[in-house]
């Protein structure tokens, strides 16, 4: 890192992901053929595991039960290097679990997650926080606590910056209101239609919304749009940018990895294409396995794809 005591932070969940891959057509309401597998998920800390493995300094503030689930994902940020020593820690408590079916191709047909234990995170937690949110160079939140993501935004303005993954279509009607608090937001297409009211069905459309969020005050706008890759503004540049011949095994954790190149580019001040490509490469890195996250993930792999990928970039500005 350029200053090894800047650091980047990331709040939400800690998930247990059980994934199960059909073999073949997927067929609902009947008992499908395939793998099951387990994982460490959950949107946040899929994030900030991505990130220490190419270099981000990271801490990461979450929740977690007392079970032996939430102890081995302690261990498991240790060994992995990001600093979970500010989390929150619920005596009896069941730390998140997410059940998912995939079909043969690797997209997700339907999931299930509980993750009531997020009740328990307060303000009073969040306040007791407050240094480590001060110091940190970028923080980045989820939207499963709306209320919770209220006050981080109006107590903390201006103290870091703030970067958005809304997690799902659902949970991004509750913080659409405060999208102009952030400086970087990282939606899917759904998402996206969610938070600026209107359908994207086309580039027209994709790039309406993204001078409609620019225009609100975000400095970055990053709109994931599956195969198609991702649409990018920030003001000056506009554009989209795509990895070719892409092979698909999970797409679960996709945008996560994505955001934790971002992170990285942010935090090495590298240039938005060579930050999106980073970005992108660790998606498709991420895709390319049955598990939530690589388990090769780190900066040399992805540099490799980086230089190996055949990229389309269309450039909307001059
Ligand atoms: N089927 C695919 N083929 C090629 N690349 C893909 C595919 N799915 C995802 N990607 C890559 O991963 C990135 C993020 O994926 P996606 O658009 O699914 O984000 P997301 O919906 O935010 O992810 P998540 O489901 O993890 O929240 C895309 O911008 C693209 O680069
Ligand atoms: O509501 C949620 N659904 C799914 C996840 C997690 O998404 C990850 C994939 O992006 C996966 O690991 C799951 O745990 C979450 O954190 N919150």
């Amino acid at each position: 890192m350029n200053n090894t005591n800047s650091y980047a932070l990331v709040f939400g969940v800690s998930v247990f992901d059980i994934c199960g891959f059909t073999d073949n057509n997927y067929r609902c309401n009947d008992s499908n053929p395939g793998q099951v597998k387990t994982s460490f998920g959950g949107v946040c800390r899929n994030i900030a595991e991505c990130m220490s493995r190419v270099g981000v300094n990271t801490k990461f503030i979450s929740i977690l039960g007392d079970d032996e689930t939430g102890n081995r994902m302690i261990e498991h940020s240790k060994l992995m290097n990001y600093d979970m020593s500010d989390s929150l820690i619920i005596e009896g408590g069941h730390t998140p679990t997410y059940m998912a079916i995939l079909n043969h191709q690797g997209e997700m047909v339907s999931a299930v997650v509980d993750m009531k234990i997020i009740d328990k995170f307060t303000t009073e937690f969040i306040d007791s926080k407050a240094e480590t949110i001060r110091n940190s160079e970028y923080m980045i939140l989820d939207s499963d606590r709306p209320d919770i993501v209220e006050h981080i935004l109006k107590n903390f303005s201006g103290e870091t910056k703030f970067i958005l993954d809304p997690v799902s279509a659902a949970k991004a009607e509750g913080v659409k209101h405060l999208i102009k608090y952030f400086h970087t937001i990282k939606p899917n297409r759904y998402e996206a239609e969610i938070m600026c009211g209107f359908k994207i069905k086309n580039d027209e459309d994709v790039r309406k919304a993204g001078k409609y969020f620019v225009g609100l005050g975000i400095k970055n706008v990053f709109i994931t749009l599956d195969e198609d890759g991702i649409y990018y503004n920030n003001g000056v540049e506009e554009g989209k940018l795509k990895a070719n011949d892409v092979k698909v095994v999970n797409v679960t954790g996709a945008g996560d990895s994505f955001v934790a190149g971002i992170a990285h580019g942010y935090m090495e001040n590298i240039s938005l294409i060579e930050t999106l490509k980073f970005a992108i490469s660790m998606s498709t890195i991420t895709i390319s396995t049955e598990e939530t996250i690589h388990p090769d993930m780190c900066y040399d792999l992805v540099n490799k794809y980086v230089d190996n990928i055949q990229w389309t970039h269309v450039k909307y500005n001059k």
